[in-house]
C-alpha cells in the first residue's frame, strides 16, 4: 500500500471526516469522536494533522489497536509530505530547557524533597500540574505530610543493633523494604518511557510496583519490563462496563500480577485546579453522559469518565468469583469500612485519600491507621487483614511510624514520579536507595533490628488527633485582603 500524503490527510479535517496521524500512520476517527472519553474537541484540534506528541503521554501504545476498528486504520503516511506545525519560539519552553540544563547533579539530591524541588523547576507545566495537584485548596495533601510531624519517637537504647534487616513480606510476597511504588497515572508525562522506568528501578531495589489502570505504557509493556521474581500488583479503576473490567482483571492474573487493588475513593476524580489550569485538554463533550462537560478539567477528568460511580460492597463477591488474586480495597478512610472489608473477605485495605487528590479535608492515612488498629485489636481482627497506608510519605521516619502503628507497608507516589521526571531511572533508583539508607539508620537509632520489632510503644501519638494547626490555606491567604490596621477598617 503506497504511503498516504500529508495533503490527503489534511483534507479530512472536521467532524464530518476526521483523519489523524499517530506515529507515522493515519487513522479515520470520525465515528470514534463521540466515544472519546476526553471529548471530541481535543481530537478535532488535530483533525487532518499529526497528533503524536499530544497522544503519547496519555494513551498506551496499543490503544488504537485495541479500541479502533481495523477498517479505520488507513496505513502509513509519507511524513516528508506532512506539513509540520511551525512551533513558534516558546520563551517559556526555552526558559524551562535552560533550567533543565542547569539542574543540580543527581548526587546533590539528599532526600525525596530534593527531587520535588528539581521537578518543579524542570517539568513541563502540564506534567507538573498533573502530578503535583491535589483537590481544592490542597489542605489534605499538606495534612498527609504534616500529620507525621505530630508523632514522636520513644527509642530504645543499649540494644545490639549491629545487624539491621529492613526486609518484610506484603500479601505473601517478599519485599526488600516495607514500602512500595503506588499507582499513579500517566507516567509518560514525566519520562518518555513512562512506567517501565519505575519497573526497572523497582526491580533493582527489590521494591514492589503497583501498576496503574491509567498508565501511559501498555499493561503488557509494564509486565514485560518485569525481571526475574519481581512482584507487581494491579490497581483497578472499575469500568462501568463490567466485561472490560473482567477482561483486565483476568488478564492481569494471567500475566502474573500478585494482587488486585480496587480503588474506591474516586467515584469521580477530584477537582485539581493546578491540573485544570494547565489546560490539559480543550473543553469537549463528555460522551459517556452525552452532556456538555468542561473538559478543561485537565488530564484527570479527560481520562476518567469510564469509572463506575455505582461500585459498592455488593460487588466484592463478583470480584472474588473472577479472580484468585488477593483483593485489597484502596482508598478506605474510616475504621467502619475496614471492618466491612474484613467481613467481605478482602485480604487488605489501603488507608488513603488518594494523595489529597479526591475529598478535601479527608484525614491522613496515618491518622486513620491510628484510629483503626486499636479497634481491630479490640475485636480480635488485627490478623484478619493487611493494612497499608499511603499519602505524604517523604522520609523513612514516616514509614517507620506507619509500621509501628500496625501498617504492613506504605505506598509512595509523587516522590518517585518527581525523581523519574527529574533524573529518569537513575533518579528513581537514588530515591529508593536514599530511603533504604534512612530506614536502616533510623531502625538503628530506634533500637530495632527487624521490622517485626516495630510497635506502638516506640511512639508518642498523643498529638496526632489534635489538629491544632490546619495546614496553611495558601489560596485564601494569598487573595483575602486582611484589614491590616484599625485605620483601614470601615467606620
Ligand atoms: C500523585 C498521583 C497520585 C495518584 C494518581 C496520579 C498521580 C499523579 N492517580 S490518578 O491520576 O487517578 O489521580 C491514581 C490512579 O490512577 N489510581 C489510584 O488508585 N491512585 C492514584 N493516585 C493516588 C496514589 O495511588 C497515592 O494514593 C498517592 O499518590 C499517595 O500520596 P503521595 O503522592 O503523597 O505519595
Amino acid at each position: 500500500m503506497a504511503a498516504l500524503k500529508g495533503s490527503e490527510i489534511a483534507e479530512h479535517n472536521d467532524a464530518k471526516s476526521c483523519w489523524v496521524i499517530v506515529h507515522g500512520k493515519a487513522y479515520d476517527v470520525t465515528e470514534f469522536l463521540p466515544e472519546h472519553p476526553g471529548g471530541q474537541k481535543i481530537i478535532l484540534k488535530y483533525a487532518g494533522k499529526d497528533c503524536t506528541e499530544e497522544f503519547e503521554p496519555i494513551h498506551p501504545p496499543d490503544t488504537l489497536d485495541k479500541f479502533l476498528d481495523k477498517s479505520k486504520h488507513l496505513g502509513p503516511v509519507d511524513m516528508g509530505t506532512v506539513e509540520q506545525e511551525v512551533k513558534e519560539e516558546d520563551p517559556e519552553e526555552a526558559e524551562r530547557l535552560e533550567r533543565v540544563a542547569q539542574k543540580p547533579l543527581l548526587s546533590q539530591c539528599y532526600n525525596l524533597h530534593d527531587f520535588e524541588a528539581v521537578a518543579r523547576r524542570t517539568m513541563k507545566k502540564t506534567a507538573w500540574g498533573y502530578y503535583s495537584s491535589a483537590a481544592d485548596d490542597e489542605i489534605t495533601m499538606r495534612e498527609n505530610h504534616n500529620a507525621y510531624q505530630r508523632i514522636w519517637f520513644r527509642p530504645r537504647v543499649l540494644v545490639d543493633v549491629e545487624n539491621v534487616d529492613i526486609s518484610t513480606t506484603m500479601l505473601g510476597s517478599k519485599s526488600s523494604v516495607p514500602f512500595y511504588v503506588t499507582a499513579t497515572a500517566l507516567g509518560k508525562l514525566g519520562d518518555p518511557e513512562g512506567e517501565v522506568v519505575l519497573t526497572r528501578a523497582a526491580h533493582k531495589h527489590g521494591v514492589i510496583q503497583m501498576i496503574p489502570t491509567l498508565a501511559s505504557c501498555s499493561f503488557d509493556e509494564i509486565c514485560d519490563a518485569r525481571q526475574g521474581e519481581q512482584i507487581q500488583w494491579l490497581q483497578l479503576y472499575v469500568n462501568k462496563d463490567r466485561k472490560i473490567t473482567q477482561r483486565i482483571v483476568q488478564y492481569a492474573e494471567e500475566r502474573g500480577c500478585k494482587a488486585l487493588f480496587i480503588t474506591v475513593d474516586a467515584p469521580q476524580l477530584g477537582r485539581r485546579e493546578k491540573d485544570m489550569r494547565s489546560k490539559f485538554t480543550d473543553p469537549g463533550t463528555n460522551v459517556q453522559e452525552g452532556q456538555e462537560t468542561d473538559n478543561s478539567q485537565g488530564a484527570a477528568r479527560a481520562i476518567s469518565s469510564f469509572i463506575d460511580p455505582s461500585l459498592s460492597w455488593k460487588d466484592i463477591p463478583w470480584f472474588q468469583s473472577i479472580t484468585k488474586m488477593p483483593i485489597i480495597i484502596k482508598g478506605v478512610q474510616r475504621v467502619e469500612d475496614v471492618i466491612k472489608a474484613v467481613e467481605a473477605g478482602c485480604q487488605g485495605v489501603v488507608l488513603s485519600n488518594h494523595g489529597g487528590r479526591q475529598l478535601e479535608f479527608a484525614r491522613s492515612g496515618i491518622e486513620i491507621l491510628a484510629e483503626t488498629m486499636p479497634v481491630l485489636r479490640e475485636l480480635g481482627l488485627q490478623d484478619k487483614i493487611e493494612i497499608y497506608i499511603d499519602g505524604g510519605v517523604r522520609r523513612a521516619t514516616d514509614v517507620l511510624k506507619a509500621i509501628c502503628l500496625g501498617a504492613k507497608g506504605v505506598g509512595i507516589g509523587r516522590p518517585f514520579l518527581y525523581a523519574m521526571s527529574a533524573y529518569g531511572q537513575p533518579g528513581v533508583e537514588r530515591a529508593m536507595q536514599l530511603l533504604k539508607d534512612e530506614m536502616e539508620m533510623n531502625m538503628r537509632l530506634l533500637g530495632c533490628n527487624k521490622i517485626e520489632e516495630l510497635n506502638s510503644s516506640l511512639l508518642d501519638t498523643r498529638a496526632l488527633f489534635t489538629h491544632t494547626s490546619t495546614p496553611p490555606d495558601q489560596l485564601f491567604g494569598s487573595v483575602y485582603e486582611p484589614l491590616a490596621t484599625p485605620a483601614q477598617r470601615p467606620k
